[in-house]
């Protein structure tokens, strides 16, 4: 070795031991300050151990972390308990709907803070999953002049019956092949709607940025799994930063074709009439337009197009996959939505999936057995399984827990749905039928419910991804029987979402009927 590969490795070697020690003075400082109810520090949860706290426990997979927020919330039920990991603040887990009421209700103290943004700033920048205040608010307001119910009209009546016939015809051809992965055909509807709607471009699921926005949410999620990540992402981070850059660059891309739009437009404006163009036509695009006109700087419109691709596009396919895995899984329940379907036409015959097939049939009004089916799949396989607040001030939540400022809040949303004192005996059972009441939908609240948010920063898309699942569930359920290529319990990988690891690879039979 020459002399100065020996004196950068060494410089290397300093460079990573200060850190660990600068990491390791903050986990005392920090660390060891306890959490009180009426005095008396919180419980731990299982496997909690000297010097690492809870550390160990978010080392693992997903999945085993997943089944140890459940056994928490059985052991505990809706007492909050505390959770210390090594160099980061003092956390809770919540699970009483009480608690998660105060903070739908005060946005202002319950913040991302650094704790969150920290880890999502390289892959999320000023997007509004990670914007407070002014950005956030021009954010929301172009997402919601996005999600009007004109736009929503166009969107049920003209794009999703017309990416879900691509996909029928699609599926049609595949009869009869090894294996179709149902994930991929999920995400591509959602994908090409998001980026024909949002964006006026065609987009695929398995387009370059697809595959790096996956990546980089899986190591984004690891982030918050691995407190000691910004050291070891200096040794094994490289293809992270890699598909961010990719990630970052589509983002780019998304403004550039936007602001090229607009000049077309305006060219359009000046000579011919754009008589010809359709109502898809008309509104495609008007997300990115709206955020373009409210926000100047093109990089934060780049962070915050590509934050709602995310929020738009992965959550909604990934429900459908597990709603499908469910439905595979309980066939007297696919049964059960043909029957609703076959109601909806008295009895008879269900027209052929053609050019004239008109699935806007299919309405939250006119299938709630299907929305029920829908809620309940939700309900096991919350897209967005956890979440994480930090304390800007010191607050007493309404059970009495004083939180100092910075501590962390964490509620596993997979298990609070899992929680028996809130949905009964038979939480873990796949029951549709919870979420209906003489025939019609009931509602539940967001603090039991809270898949979708809750408060001032609920989700913006909810009523776009019911309208997309209340379409899409029916129509596969009548044309197609799906056979899972093997019998195996899928799992989620590492994710910011839920995606299944591995798809869901299924056989396609076409039913004979419609
Ligand atoms: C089944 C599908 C969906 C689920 C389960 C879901 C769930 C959620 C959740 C839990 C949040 C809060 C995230 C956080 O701040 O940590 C959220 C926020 C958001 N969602 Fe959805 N979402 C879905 C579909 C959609 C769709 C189709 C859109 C359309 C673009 C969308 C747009 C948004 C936006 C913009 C936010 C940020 C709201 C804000 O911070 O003010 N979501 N969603």
């Amino acid at each position: 070795m020459d002399c100065t590969a020996y004196k950068m490795e060494k410089v290397a070697l300093y460079a990573v031991g200060a850190i660990a020690i600068a990491l390791l003075l903050n986990a005392f400082s920090s660390w060891n300050k306890v959490i009180r109810r009426d005095g008396k520090p919180l419980r731990n949860p299982p496997s909690t151990w000297p010097l690492v706290g809870n550390g160990l426990i978010f080392l693992q997979d997903r999945w085993k972390l997943f089944a140890w927020f459940d056994k928490c919330q059985r052991q505990f039920g809706y007492e909050t308990v505390a959770i210390s990991v090594p160099t980061l603040p003092p956390g809770v887990i919540i699970h009483d709907p009480r608690n998660l009421e105060f903070v739908f209700k005060h946005e202002g103290i319950f913040t991302k803070g650094m704790f969150v943004k920290g880890r999502s700033w390289d892959l999320f920048g000023n997007g509004i999953i990670n914007a407070d205040g002014e950005f956030w608010k021009v954010q929301r307001k172009a997402g919601l002049s996005f999600l009007n119910t004109a736009n929503l009209r166009v969107l049920t009546e003209v794009a999703l019956p017309q990416y879900l016939l691509k996909s029928v015809n699609d599926l049609k051809s595949r009869v009869g092949e090894d294996a179709v992965d149902l994930q991929y055909v999920f995400h591509e509807i959602t994908t090409q709607l998001m980026g024909k709607m949002a964006y006026n471009m065609e987009m695929h699921a398995d387009d370059e940025f697809s595959k790096s926005f996956d990546y980089a949410s899986g190591g984004t999620a690891e982030r918050f799994q691995n407190p000691l990540w910004r050291v070891t992402e200096i040794f094994f981070g490289s293809r992270l930063r890699k598909s961010i850059a990719v990630v970052k660059k589509f983002g780019r891309g998304i403004v550039a074709s936007a602001v090229k739009d607009r000049k077309d437009q305006k060219a359009r404006e000046n000579g011919d009439t754009a008589d010809g163009e359709s109502k898809l036509d008309q509104i495609s695009g008007s997300l990115i337009q709206s955020l373009l006109d409210a926000i100047g700087d093109q990089e934060i419109v780049a962070d915050a197009a590509l934050t709602y691709l995310s929020a738009g596009r992965d959550t909604t396919g990934q429900a459908l996959t597990w709603t499908f895995y469910l439905l595979m899984k309980h066939r007297y329940v696919a049964a059960k939505v043909r029957q609703e379907v076959q109601k909806l036409f008295e009895g008879k015959d269900l027209p052929p999936m053609q050019e004239d097939f008109d699935p806007t049939v299919f309405t939250s009004v006119s299938m709630p057995y299907t929305m029920a089916v829908f809620y309940e799949a939700l309900r096991l396989f919350p897209p967005i399984p956890f979440e994480i607040r930090q304390c800007m001030q010191d607050a007493t939540l309404p059970d009495g827990t004083v939180l100092p400022k910075d501590s962390v809040l964490v509620w596993c949303i997979w298990a609070m749905q899992r929680s028996r004192v809130t949905w009964g005996e038979d939480a873990d059972d796949f029951r549709p039928e919870r979420f209906l009441e003489n025939g019609k939908l009931v509602s539940r609240s967001a603090t039991e419910f809270p898949v979708f948010y809750g408060g001032t920063r609920t989700c913006l898309g909810k009523k776009m991804a019911e309208a997309i699942a209340v379409q899409v569930i029916p129509t596969m359920a009548c044309m197609f029987d799906f056979i899972p290529e093997d019998e195996k319990d899928r799992v989620s990988k590492s994710s910011l979402t839920l995606p299944m690891e591995g798809g869901l690879p299924v056989v396609v039979k076409a039913r004979s009927r419609g």
